[in-house]
């Protein structure tokens, strides 16, 4: 199949590159001319385990006529707070389908709005690290689940036949529920992580830690309306299968760059205000995390 990917960081370099691997023609599109040249000039590298194999993906600049190239399927794997910037790109009328796979929710309302012959959400459980403009690491082993939002139900057979077994995309019947139980975990580990700056681990073994976690943890699944026992469990297996780890927006805060906050803690404040709910845990970590964003 040809893919197109637009974003090329961790998960747009991870997934291109496990695609390449499966036979796909694979084009990776870029903010910069700088990045294009050095994936055209050294190939991309794909790091997993001790294993580096450079692979010969073909990238150019994302610009609005890259569109209407032969495409089956574009991905989109920039962050959330990109996704506007994207979107503007994306008017007009096409006869393939597109694939967003973002952390968050916020995305969602602004999609319905596109003429694809099929737009999908996804959720990604893999780890990705950009190593530099042409490496990745895969640092964590995963799968990908992707649900069709609206469109061509057709679609669903070619997008699970993109993967394959040692890169696998399951095909989920409701990808809002997916993306609610993603969310859910993001929305407990990520800033609390990042604002104790502790790993994902330590949410577990603190007790201090735990029970704001919890607290966190029950406004958001008053909100998203999800199984309290069940999602709470989930969060528990997440932080202790990724004990050592640090969150993204725990990197992201470490590294003084711009986190997902406000799709992630944000759009829960939003969908609390709706429904009449007050959230003043939500409202205080949103706080926090917007505030250290701030710190120089
Ligand atoms: N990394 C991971 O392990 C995981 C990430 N996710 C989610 O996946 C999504 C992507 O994350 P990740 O890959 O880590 O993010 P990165 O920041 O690594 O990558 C995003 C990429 O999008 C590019 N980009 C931004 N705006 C544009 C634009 N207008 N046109 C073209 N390219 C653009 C950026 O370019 P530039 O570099 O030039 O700014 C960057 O290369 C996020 O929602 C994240 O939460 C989910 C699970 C795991
Ligand atoms: C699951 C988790 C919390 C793993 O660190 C993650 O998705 C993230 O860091 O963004």
């Amino acid at each position: 199949m040809k893919i197109g990917i637009v974003g090329a960081g961790s998960i747009g370099l991870l997934i291109a590159g496990y695609f390449h691997e499966n036979g796909h023609t694979v084009t990776i599109y870029t903010r910069s001319i700088k990045q294009a040249e050095s994936i055209n000039r050294q190939g991309l590298v794909l790091e997993k385990k001790d294993q580096k194999t450079i692979l010969n993906v073909k990238a150019k600049v994302f610009e609005q006529q890259v569109l209407f190239e032969d495409i089956d399927f574009l991905f989109i794997t920039v962050k959330q707070y990109n996704i506007d910037d994207v979107l503007d790109q994306l008017k007009g009328k096409f006869n393939y389908s597109i694939v967003f796979l973002q952390n968050g929710m916020s995305h969602i309302n602004k999609v319905k709005q596109l003429q694809f012959k099929s737009v999908m959400l996804g959720i990604v459980e893999h780890g990705a690290m950009k190593v530099s403009q042409n490496h990745v690491k895969h640092t964590g082993n995963g799968v990908i689940k992707i649900g069709l939002l609206q469109g061509d139900t057709e679609e669903i057979n070619q997008i699970v036949n993109i993967g394959y077994p040692s890169f696998p995309i399951e095909y989920v019947e409701d990808c809002i529920h997916i993306l609610k139980g993603k969310l859910i975990v993001n929305s407990v580990i990520n800033p609390l992580t990042a604002i104790f700056q502790v790993e994902n681990g330590d949410l577990l073994t603190n007790s201090f830690f735990n029970k704001t976690a919890n607290d966190l943890f029950k406004e958001v699944a008053e909100v998203l309306e999800l199984d309290k026992e069940y999602y709470w469990e989930e969060v528990k297996k997440i932080c202790e299968r990724t004990k050592h780890n640090y969150s993204s927006m725990n990197r992201d805060l470490f590294y003084k760059r711009r986190t997902e906050i406000d799709s992630i803690l944000g759009y829960i404040i939003e969908c609390a205000n709706q429904q009449c709910k007050l959230v003043p845990v939500v409202q205080t970590t949103y706080n926090m995390v917007k505030g250290l964003e701030k710190k120089k």
